[in-house]
């Protein structure tokens, strides 16, 4: 496999009694990609998803990171192999605040015996760093790092859940419709966020059934169909209308990029 792979899938496969969710799919993300996700509702990328976050554990098949093949036992498990997911909705806890939401599970402590013997928290520090993450980011319009999440817009709470995923030195950071709740101003600037979190290096999968945000931030396009993957389009070479034609079966692909 090439180096040029950061993260692939051979041949999953997950059963649901009957139900064949994945059906000897294989995946592949680049080093330094946005690939979007897309497929026709039950196709099966939320089930791909999971199996390459750690969620869903594959009947069969091998998920390789990095030249090494990886065994998730749980989405905390692949977070630590530096696999983020950003789910739409559970991205965030509403009432804790921006700063409290991006050290969830990293807190920083205090040095000497406050912070091993008493576990005591490094507020002022936290704070800092995820000042200085969101500035990174162009997030700065949050005006309070200690506002509570609930207060934010729905495009600077994805904002600060993809900020989280790329501060932490995420190898791969996956987008579950990211933009399926946000108006046109604010999708608009989580598209900015994934192509600054490009820029930097830190390759995207994007799912979504937004064509338009699709086709402009995607360099590749994996189209999911029936529990495997059918083909991979550049959308240079394709239209939205292939692309929906394919994910619905209504065309065929003739060539596809190299997968
Ligand atoms: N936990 C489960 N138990 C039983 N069946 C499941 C489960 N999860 C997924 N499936 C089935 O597997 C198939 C693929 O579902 P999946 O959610 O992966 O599709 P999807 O492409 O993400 O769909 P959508 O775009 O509608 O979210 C569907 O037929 C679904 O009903």
């Amino acid at each position: 496999m090439s180096d040029n792979v950061i993260l692939s899938a051979r041949n999953l496969v997950k059963r649901y009694g009957r139900v064949i969710a994945m059906d000897n799919t294989n995946f592949e993300l680049r080093r330094g990609e946005v690939l979007a996700v897309i497929g026709d509702n039950g196709a099966g990328k939320s089930t791909l998803i999971k199996a390459l976050s750690g969620a869903v554990t594959p009947d069969e098949g091998e998920i390789v990171l990095d030249g090494k093949p990886v065994h998730f036992s749980s989405p905390q498990d692949a977070r630590d192999h530096g696999i983020e997911t950003v789910y739409q909705n559970l991205a965030l806890s509403p009432a804790l605040s921006i700063a409290d939401n991006m050290f969830m599970g990293r807190e920083i402590r205090k040095g000497g015996v406050m912070g091993t013997l008493f576990r005591a928290l490094d507020k002022k520090k936290m704070e800092q760093v995820a000042r200085e993450k969101l500035n990174d980011l162009g997030l700065m319009t949050i005006q309070n790092i200690n506002q509570a999440v609930e207060t934010l817009s729905g495009g600077q709470r994805q904002g600060v859940a993809v900020a989280r995923a790329a501060a932490f030195g995420s190898k791969v950071i996956i987008l579950d419709e990211p933009t399926a709740a946000l108006g046109v101003k604010e999708s608009r600037k989580v598209l900015e966020l994934i192509q600054d979190v490009r820029a930097r290096g830190v390759p995207i999968v994007l799912i979504s059934h937004n064509m338009p945000h699709v086709f402009e931030v995607a360099d590749r396009i994996h189209v999911h169909r029936l529990g495997k993957r059918l083909c991979v389009i550049d959308p240079k070479q394709h239209s939205m209308s292939d692309a929906v034609a394919y994910m619905t079966g209504a065309k065929v692909p003739e060539e596809t990029m190299a997968a």
